[in-house]
This record gives C-alpha cells, structure tokens and sequence, in this order.
C-alpha cells in the first residue's frame, strides 16, 4: 500500500451561470469508463495543476481558461489499486468556447439536485456532496443563482 506511486490530476467544476455543473463521462477503453467526472487530466513533469488544467481543457473541450479564473474548491486523496489519486478541484465560472466532448466523451450540465444520478469514479463520491452542499449555501443564504 505505501508503495503506491502517487498520480497528481488536476481537475475542474465548470459551473455555469445557471449553477449547472459540467460533468464529462469517462469514454470506452479508459479505466472507469462510463463514470461521470469533474474535466481534467494527469500534471505533466514541469507543470503547474493550473497550467495542466489549462491545457487539459484545450484538449478535452477545445475551450480557453485563464489561471486567474481558477478558485481552489476542494481536493481528492483516494487510494486505488494501482496508484494513489492526489487531485485538486478547482471552481471555474468564466472560459471562452462552448464545451465540446472534443475525444468523443459525453458532457451533461448537471444541476447540484440530479448529480446523485449520475455515478462517478469512488474518488469523487465526498466531492459531489461538497459541491451540492456548496450550491446549497450559495441558495438557501439568500443569494440569487446569479451571484454565483
Ligand atoms: N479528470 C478526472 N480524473 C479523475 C476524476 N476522478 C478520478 O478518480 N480520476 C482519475 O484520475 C486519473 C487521471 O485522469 P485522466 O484519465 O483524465 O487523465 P488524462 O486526461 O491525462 O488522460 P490520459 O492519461 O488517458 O492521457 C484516472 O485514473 C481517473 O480515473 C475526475 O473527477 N476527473
Ligand atoms: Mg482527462
């Protein structure tokens, strides 16, 4: 178990102006396929998360981000088999480009009360619940959606 090499993937919440979040189902032949995750990827050598994040957004849904628009929202530590999952989760409300399943993946902008109905990978389970907890507070303490 401590022999596990440790896997540092960046990760986003885009939430749209309506609160909705993105969610990219993972496509046939990777691990975990047909789970719903948070858009993002492997931290290559001599990368920033942001930077990784950056770029994984440019591949994965041909949009454009700026560092600056990134908020630390969260991280994920989860041992998997094979590898240890370090993955921080940044919150991420302005991009240029219209989200596009840019490797054949299926996106679905989800509002905080239906992500229980889509799965997603064991690392991400605690996150979705901060996430709907996060939605919530921005809701139930009088702030309109559009403060979002
Ligand atoms: N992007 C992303 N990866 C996640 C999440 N949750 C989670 O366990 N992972 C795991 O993190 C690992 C790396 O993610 P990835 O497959 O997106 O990496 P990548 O984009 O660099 O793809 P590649 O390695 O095929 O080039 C995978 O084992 C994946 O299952 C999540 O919410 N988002
Ligand atoms: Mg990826």
């Amino acid at each position: 178990m401590e022999d596990l090499k440790l896997v540092l993937v960046s990760a986003v919440a885009l939430v749209r102006e309506d609160g909705c979040l993105l969610l990219a189902q993972r496509p046939e032949g990777k691990s975990l396929a047909g789970l719903w995750e948070f858009p993002g990827g492997k931290v290559e050598e001599g990368e920033s998360p942001e930077f990784a994040l950056v770029r994984e957004l440019k591949e994965e849904l041909g949009i454009d981000v700026d560092t600056q628009d990134f908020v630390p929202f969260s991280f994920a530590s989860h041992t998997y088999e094979t590898f240890h999952l370090l993955m921080p989760v940044f919150l991420c409300r302005k991009w240029q480009g219209e989200p596009k399943g840019c490797e054949g993946q299926s996106l679905a902008w989800v509002t905080a009360n239906d992500l229980v109905k889509y799965p997603t990978p064991p690392a991400d389970v605690g996150l979705m619940d901060e996430f709907r907890r996060w939605t919530g507070d921005k809701i139930c303490g009088e702030q309109k959606l559009d403060t979002f």
